[in-house]
């Protein structure tokens, strides 16, 4: 399957702010209940694989649809001006509709029920564009969604993980930039966990078969500049899942970031 799942995605979640030591390295404060943004299919972009092509773009565009397999190989593209952070996040993927879910009813074992599969992601946030915006009280939209802003795995079966019915506690998400640590966090750490998030969701916005959820990302997000290699593991209780790398350039065209 690998990428195919991409292109049953409608809508793109990420759950912000679910670790308490990445609340407490921005200085933010911590969420009363679970809050979320979206990101564009726009933004998915996925590894170079060996054998696999970079995809022919048109001259200067930074997208231009998926690949007929899903795939949409190519490096991360960095705007003139704009500060770029990784944050690795575990990313559900769904395979039924969820709508209005209370939280009598959909408890952990549920979240294997509800979900296809798994992807690692990284959800790369323009920083000093996302802070003008929280100053302002403007959406994330910009922020969170230039093209290549989620750069994101292979599709993991839920098959294909051992412990099953425990899945808040299963894995481990690292990350490092040039080959030197930087995020290494549990999920066990999440505040809201993985059933929580899909509940609380559902009850404003129905999930659909194909959806991918970020999770929210553990301490240690820093900056990442053109000519960067960033790689990000998944393990599930010890073993890898996944790794993908991904460089860094910079981006085409005419954006500059300015204050709005
Ligand atoms: O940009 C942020 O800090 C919010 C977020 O996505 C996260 O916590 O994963
Ligand atoms: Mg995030």
């Amino acid at each position: 399957m690998s990428y195919n799942y991409l292109k049953s995605a409608k809508k793109i979640i990420c759950i912000g702010r679910n670790y308490a030591a990445h609340i407490k390295e921005l200085n933010n404060p911590t969420p009363k209940q679970p809050f979320f943004f979206l990101k564009p299919i726009s933004s998915v972009i996925t590894p170079i694989a060996p054998g696999l092509a970079r995809k022919e773009l048109p001259r200067d565009s930074s997208y231009h649809g998926l690949s007929v397999d899903g795939s949409n190989a190519g490096p991360i593209l960095i705007p003139s001006g704009v500060k770029v952070h990784h944050e690795v996040e575990l990313a559900l993927i769904m395979d039924k509709y969820v709508s209005n879910a209370t939280e009598e009813n959909f408890t952990p074992s549920d979240v294997y029920d509800s979900i296809s599969g798994f992807a690692l992601a990284l959800d790369l946030t323009a920083r000093n564009v996302q802070d003008e915006a929280k100053r302002k009280g403007l959406p994330w939209s910009i922020g969170k969604g230039f093209d290549t802003f989620l750069p994101i795995s292979k599709f993991i079966p839920k098959e294909s993980i051992v412990n099953k019915q425990d899945l808040q506690n299963a894995f481990r998400l690292t990350c490092s930039v040039n080959g030197e640590p930087r995020q290494d966090g549990t999920t066990d750490m999440m505040l809201n966990p993985l059933h929580k998030i899909i509940q609380h969701i559902s009850t404003m916005i129905s999930l659909e078969p194909g959806d991918i959820i970020l999770t929210g990302t553990p301490a240690g997000v820093g900056e990442i500049h053109p000519g960067d290699t960033i790689s990000a593991e998944l393990y599930e209780n010890g073993k890898l899942l996944v790794d993908m790398k991904f460089d860094c350039d910079k981006r085409p065209g005419p954006y500059v970031y300015k204050e709005t």
